[in-house]
């Protein structure tokens, strides 16, 4: 593991990592800023997956969550959104939605995406083991949010792996990827048609699951998001929340879009949320 950047922040640390990492079969990079309570001890941790087009800086740079992370004490690990490097398949096209900057969270099983988009086990396995043995933070309090398709990726990895995140939150989740064309997209090319593989990456088929044995749940969508009634669907997540008996709370935020200055007007009460139940 490389350290590329380091800043002084709110009197933590912003850091940036590259590694090789197995599971994908590239080098990776990884921004982690670490809470000036992090040199007494270990801190709690928030994991926070960013969406299409992204890379671990965009949350980093534009979110403004340094500041709220220093208060509430609160490591925060952004990864990557996809596999990258010489090799690594893209879409021929150079979509934005499919490819480099859209791995959606998910391990591909169809060529030539399996290579290198595997991404669940890249996140859930090597990078949080990684960060759990290199820095000082307790896994047993870590919650997990995101954005968009990595709103997607914070709520599956959530219902699926209750056992390690307390709590997820979401800005403007893809709230059902078999239902909106982003996700019917990234499912074809990366699953192909079986619908049992697709219901395993859909959100609101989760949510029903799991129900009221679910982790706290907390999704701010804004009214003014140009992606709302085709592809982020909130009303499926909550009539998948009420189905099921999830402690799900839909909150609807006038005027907002889908941009990051959605996220850093609502951060806040996202770290505070989370603050609250890792304890
Ligand atoms: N056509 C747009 C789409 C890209 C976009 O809006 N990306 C969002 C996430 S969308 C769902 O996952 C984003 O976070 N962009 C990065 C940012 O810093 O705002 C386009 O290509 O611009």
């Amino acid at each position: 593991m490389e350290k590329i950047a380091e800043h002084k922040s709110f009197v933590g640390k912003q850091l940036r990592y590259r590694h090789r990492a197995q599971s994908v079969g590239c080098d990776m990079t990884f921004s982690i800023y670490l809470p000036p309570q992090a040199e007494l001890g270990k801190v709690p941790v928030l994991y926070w997956l960013s969406g299409l087009t992204c890379t671990d800086e965009n949350f980093v740079n534009k979110a403004g969550a340094q500041h709220h992370a220093s208060m509430y004490g609160m490591a925060i690990v952004a990864p990557d959104t996809s596999p990258r490097g010489d090799g690594v398949a893209d879409a021929e096209d150079g979509a934005y939605d499919l490819g480099l900057g859209a791995g959606f969270y998910l391990n591909a099983r169809r060529s030539p995406w399996s290579q290198h988009y595997r991404m669940e086990d890249y996140f859930c396995k090597e990078l949080i083991d990684l960060v759990e043995s290199e820095f000082p933070v307790d896994g047993k309090r870590s919650a997990i949010a995101g954005h968009s398709m990595g709103g997607h990726g914070a709520l599956k990895f959530g219902l699926k792996y209750p056992e390690r995140f307390r709590s997820i939150s979401a800005f403007a989740p893809i709230s059902s990827a078999s239902n909106c064309p982003w996700g019917k997209k990234a499912l074809t090319a990366y699953l192909g048609d079986d619908p049992s593989l697709w219901a395993a990456e859909d959100c609101c088929e989760l949510l029903k699951k799991r129900g009221n044995k679910a982790p706290k749940i907390l999704v701010d969508q804004g009214d003014a998001d140009p992606f709302l009634q085709d592809q982020l669907k909130p009303e499926l997540l909550q009539a998948a929340a009420t189905a099921g008996g999830a402690d799900l709370t839909l909150r609807m935020q006038s005027g907002y879009d889908h941009s990051y200055f959605f996220i850093a007007s609502f951060i806040e009460e996202h770290l505070r949320f989370h603050r609250e139940h890792v304890g």
